[in-house]
């Protein structure tokens, strides 16, 4: 019986990742000897597709995994039928340990945290620099999603033809974020796929991005025509006349270049989980300094304690990334319009 959540293809259970990879929470039976890997591609309602050899598999969980779900990017032990032959279903037996988290709450005080993609990379987020309008706001709140889960962000500006990045790119200097330009007559000559690709190569890379910002523009220029969204894996496995999961759906880049993976159902992030610490640990210009904060410190700047302060008078770090930590921790308060 399911509880909670929206999307039962998501995992709602209270994970962490573990950088220091000391504790795997999973084991490997003896009796599952035989299993194979895999990768989750796509999930829908409880059926997941997933890559094994080469080869594209049905897969359903198996009973003693309990509640904890399988998620796209997961690397998991297969074992029955895995032909990948028509009506064919495949058990997962395990679920590997993940590398990052791309977690979403439903709303901010939701205390469930979803695990939408598991093991990418990188976040691409993807702002059309007008027509919508940027929300700086709203990148923020993406680029914490990302600090907090261990994925490395990058900037995905597009319809640059319409106006000018520089402000924008202004305010994300101080965060080294990596970023990539590109515009209407760029996605035309193949210069804009080229570019993005060029930052995507041999990674795991989420795509987020609000409606209309360009994003199936871009990710269909990035995969090839047989493989996209519309016509790709997923109708091709089910036989289902059209795409109704919400699930991620991890796209090969080709020649084994990395994966693409499109999120369709993430367009927000809600903040709920995020631990602060987690945040400063991608900033390891002022994480020293923080070891001297008093205990559960937010190191915003109403905290009258907050060391952080001392670190950058003291010359250890740019004031200007102590400003943009700050900045990004407040986007934790959820306004209107996030
Ligand atoms: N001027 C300009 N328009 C662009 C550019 N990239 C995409 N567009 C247009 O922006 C509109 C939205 O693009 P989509 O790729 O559908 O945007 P999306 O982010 O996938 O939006 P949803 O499909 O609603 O999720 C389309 O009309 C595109 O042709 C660009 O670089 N410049
Ligand atoms: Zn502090």
């Amino acid at each position: 019986m399911r509880r909670y959540g929206k999307n039962p293809d998501e995992d709602d259970i209270r994970v962490r990742p573990n950088p220091k990879g000391n504790r795997p929470r999973t084991h490997t039976r003896p009796k599952h000897e035989d299993a194979q890997e895999g990768m989750v591609l796509t999930v829908d309602r409880g059926r997941l597709t997933c890559l094994v050899d080469g080869r594209t598999v049905m897969a359903m969980k198996a009973r003693e995994l309990g509640r904890k779900a399988a998620v796209v990017g997961d690397q998991v032990s297969l074992v029955g039928d895995l032909s990948g032959d028509k009506d064919t279903l495949a058990r997962i037996v395990r679920i590997g340990r993940r590398t990052s988290v791309l977690r979403r709450t439903a709303d901010d005080d939701d205390p469930y945290e979803r695990v939408v993609v598991a093991n990418a990379d990188q976040l691409a987020i993807v702002t059309a620099l007008a027509d919508p309008e940027p929300r700086p706001r709203m990148i923020d709140r993406c680029l914490v999603a990302a600090y907090d889960g261990g994925l490395s962000p990058l900037l995905v500006l597009t319809k640059s033809d319409l106006a000018s990045p520089d402000e924008l790119l202004e305010a994300y200097t101080p965060l080294g974020v990596p970023y990539v330009v590109t515009s209407r007559e760029e996605l035309e000559n193949g210069d804009a796929a080229e570019g993005v690709r060029a930052l995507l190569d041999g990674k795991v890379t989420a795509f987020v991005g609000h409606s209309g910002v360009g994003k199936t523009t871009l990710v269909n220029a990035l995969v090839a025509k047989d493989r996209r969204r519309t016509t790709g894996v997923v109708n091709a496995v089910t036989g289902r006349g059209r795409h109704t999961t919400t699930s991620a759906l991890a796209l090969p880049l080709g020649d084994d270049r990395g994966w693409v993976v499109d999120t369709p159902g993430v367009r927000s992030f809600g903040l709920h989980h995020v631990d602060p610490s987690r945040v400063i640990n991608a900033f390891p210009d002022l994480q020293p300094g923080a070891e001297n904060c008093p205990r559960g410190c937010t190191h915003d700047s109403r905290e009258t304690e907050c060391a952080l302060d001392a670190w950058v008078a003291e010359g250890h770090a740019d004031p200007a990334r102590l400003d943009s930590l700050r900045r990004l921790l407040a986007t934790r308060e959820r306004r209107e319009g996030d």
